[in-house]
């Protein structure tokens, strides 16, 4: 809807209803031509002002319009008739004015902003392009390179850098619809010939060849296989070379394209989802909107390595006192030292003064705890050494503190178990570099209280992570998940691949890493722990013959024997691949590990066979899949939202394709079913290849889409 009211004397004011953005829905788009006509008609009106109720100009065209039949004026024509009006026509651009919004405003004669307003074109991020005439009026604007990076990043600007790109024409401090008002009436009887921006001749830079190769170039590197950015650059290059109308046909096309690419559908479904999580509900009942966080004012990390020293900058950056706990008396000064170094260079990186280094105090005694709000515990990964730091948190700190465990795979009901209060207790997993990674896991238990959950998830969002509420089970959701994946991984090198043959196979699908080079990355060292731990390592070196069953299934001890070898990954210079030096970050093939390769597959009479991608992809991705649709048969993860966010965030999971549930569900469920039984024929000594009881379900009842599993997975329990 909006609404319509004259204003001082001769000022036509519409106002956008549709809370809580403004989205520009069929009845809001009729609204709007609605009231123009009105505007116009009206002899008293001599200039309009656009505006969005509640402090928000427009978040852009109705996304959840997207996959219905569309109704209601078309955003094309109805801003062609703003632009073309002949009277002048205001922005108030108040909170966000992002896709159709910044269009909208676009197509009026004037843009004022309020100082705190944000602007962006980021359809790019949704799968599309500024199809409401963005992409021809913006490089008409500001210029084709400004126009580039705005269009292909999908990035907000602040009311001072659109100001500064020419993108507004005045940023108010004050009331934006007041400033509007006024200035509209100051303008009402000037000649709008000079303020269409279709009329504008786009201006053709000196380097034209030179800057959209470069920037086609630039967004395919960091695209990873999505279409819209490319696209993108091909609609802002018509611009340069068409004339307007023409070049409004080209963005049409392009947008017809990628309107209806599965891409699309992917990454608004991530949209959607990134929402969803937030709304988090645990099994017994207990939900986001009716229970209440504590606010945290002071928190504490004990453990200063790595993720420890994270976690402290994240916490720090929140503008809250934090106390850092390391008993280590060398490493508190050396993590002193990082963390002041990590502060510093985030605070300059946002032109900022690193105001939060003196919110951070350092001690090397546990008792320094003893008045924060949170706790959370981030020592080396040791069943025994954490339970005596909850043991000692829980005597130490004042009542009500809420403790927290960073552990990746451990159980946080056992931690729990070992406090006066497992109710305060709940995992809050971060993901490395903890102050850099946007992921977090928050593990409740069966004892965790709601309010404890509450309050890691908001404490989450105040660090500005996606945080998703899940159970507790080993490896928690992303890495119990991982587990299937790379041990497919280790099967297909016996079975003739190569790590390059793999990895590449996972980067054209999108990931940032294969599954070796990211081994390499984290260290082979971190796996080969948990699985002596497991009692699954057997010592091969002396035989050059570790078994490869465990218990009746099928297991790999490849990565074992690399790290008897001290072959670590990056840290050692030597992994799945070999560096120039320890810490080196290029991978280059490895002569030596190919000869052990084929010597390992000669021992254990091995023969290796063509391995394509299509394989690759089906064993690693699938089985994957198949344990993520346990997860949610166990109810550790509320629905398939969840589980895709932690892997679009947490494990580069190419966002265009959705996260693995929701890829799942574009292959075809019944598909994923068929080629799980094919492989769980071929290698019956692997479980993890049984397809999961709930994949069946769904493939039985029709396979619903995504959004629809919920009600399958509610109905299983319901029988359980
Ligand atoms: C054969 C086929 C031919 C095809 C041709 C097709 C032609 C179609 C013509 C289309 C013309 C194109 C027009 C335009 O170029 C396209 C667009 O505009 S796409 C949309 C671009 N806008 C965005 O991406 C902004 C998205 N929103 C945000 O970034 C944020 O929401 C915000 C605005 C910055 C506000 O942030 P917050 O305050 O943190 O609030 P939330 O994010 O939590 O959102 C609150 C609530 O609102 C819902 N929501 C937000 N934006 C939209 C939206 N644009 N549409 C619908 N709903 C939206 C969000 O989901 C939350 O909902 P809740 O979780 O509360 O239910």
């Amino acid at each position: 809807m909006a609404q319509y009211t004259r204003v001082s004397g001769s000022v036509g004011l519409i106002t956008l209803q549709n809370p809580p953005v403004n989205a520009l829905s069929a009845a809001v788009r009729q609204g709007i031509v609605d009231t123009v006509k009105r505007a116009l008609g009206d002899p008293k009106v001599k200039s309009v002002v656009i505006c969005g109720q509640n402090g928000i100009f427009c978040g852009g065209a109705d996304i959840k319009e997207f996959g219905t039949n569309m109704s209601g004026p078309p955003l094309v024509p109805m801003i062609h008739a703003i632009e073309a009006a002949n009277k002048p026509v205001v922005a108030a651009i108040e909170g966000s004015a992002l896709g159709g919004g910044l269009e909208l405003a676009l197509g009026c004669h004037y843009r004022i902003a309020h100082s705190k307003a944000r602007l962006g074109l980021p359809e790019v991020s949704l799968g599309l392009l500024p199809a409401a005439g963005g992409t021809q009026r913006l490089p008409r604007l500001i210029g084709v390179p400004a126009a580039l990076d705005l269009i292909t990043t999908g990035r907000h600007v602040t009311a001072a850098e659109a100001l500064q790109l020419g993108v507004v024409d005045r940023v108010a401090e004050h009331s934006t619809v007041d400033a509007a008002v006024k200035f509209a009436l100051s303008v009402a009887a000037k000649s709008l010939d000079a303020r269409r921006i279709s009329t504008y001749p786009c201006p053709r830079p000196s380097d034209f060849d030179a800057l959209f190769e470069g920037a086609m170039q630039k967004v395919r590197q960091s695209a990873r296989g999505a279409i819209a950015p490319v696209a993108c650059v091909q609609a802002v290059r018509a611009a340069a070379t068409r004339p307007y109308l023409q070049g409004m046909e080209r963005e049409k096309e392009l947008m017809a394209t990628l309107f209806t690419s599965g891409q699309a559908r992917a990454l608004q479904y991530c949209f959607f989802a990134q929402r969803a999580v937030s709304k988090w509900n645990m099994p017994n009942g207990a939900r986001w909107d009716t229970s209440k966080p504590r606010p945290v004012h002071k928190a504490a990390v004990i453990g200063l390595g790595t993720m420890g020293r994270g976690i402290a900058v994240a916490l720090a950056q929140t503008g809250m006192s934090v106390v850092a706990v390391e008993t280590q008396e060398k490493q508190l000064m050396e993590a002193k030292q990082a963390v002041s170094g990590m502060l510093e260079r985030g605070a300059k990186r946002r032109g900022l003064t690193p105001a939060a280094l003196h919110k951070i105090s350092y001690s090397h005694d546990i008792q320094a705890v003893a008045d924060v709000d949170l706790v959370i515990e981030a020592v080396f990964e040791d069943m025994a050494l954490k339970k005596k730091v909850f043991q000692q948190l829980s005597a130490v700190c004042k009542p009500g503190t809420f403790l927290c465990t960073n552990t990746s795979a451990l159980d946080v009901d056992h931690l729990a178990s070992q406090t006066r209060n497992p109710e305060l207790v709940v995992g809050m997993h971060f993901f490395a570099p903890a102050h850099v990674m946007k992921l977090l896991e928050v593990v409740y238990g069966p004892q965790s209280s709601p309010q404890a959950v509450a309050t890691a998830m908001q404490l989450g969002k105040k660090m500005g992570k996606v945080s998703v509420a899940v159970g507790n089970c080993r490896g928690f959701v992303g890495n119990r998940m991982l587990k299937p994946y790379i041990e497919q991984a280790f099967f297909l090198l016996e079975e003739g691949a190569t790590p390059e043959l793999v990895d590449r196979a996972l980067e054209e699908f999108g990931f940032p890493m294969g599954v070796f080079r990211m081994s390499d990355l984290s260290g082979l060292d971190v796996g080969w722990r948990v699985r002596k731990g497991d009692g699954l390592v057997e010592s091969g070196s002396a035989s050059g013959q570790p078994t490869r069953l465990r218990e009746g299934r099928r297991y790999s001890p490849l990565g074992d024997l690399l790290c008897e070898q001290g072959r670590f990954g990056q840290k050692t210079g030597r992994g799945w691949y070999q560096y120039d030096k320890p810490g080196s970050r290029v991978a280059r093939s490895d002569p030596w590990f190919h000869s052990f390769l084929e010597e390992y597959r000669a021992r254990h009479g091995l023969v290796a066979r063509r391995i394509d991608h299509q394989e690759v992809l089906e064993r690693c991705l699938y089985v994957l899949i198949n344990e993520g649709f346990r997860i949610l048969e166990d109810g550790i993860a509320a629905g398939p939202e969840d589980i895709d966010i932690i892997y679009v965030f947490g494990y580069g999971w190419p966002r265009h394709r959705g996260g693995p549930m929701f890829y799942a569900g574009m292959v075809g469920l019944a598909t994923v079913l068929e080629r799980l039984e094919h492989y769980r024929q071929a290698h019956p000594d692997v479980p993890y290849l049984q397809p999961c009881s709930l994949l069946r379900r769904l493939v039985a009842s029709g396979s619903p889409p995504v959004h629809r599993w919920r009600e399958v997975i509610k109905k299983l329990h319901s029988q359980l």
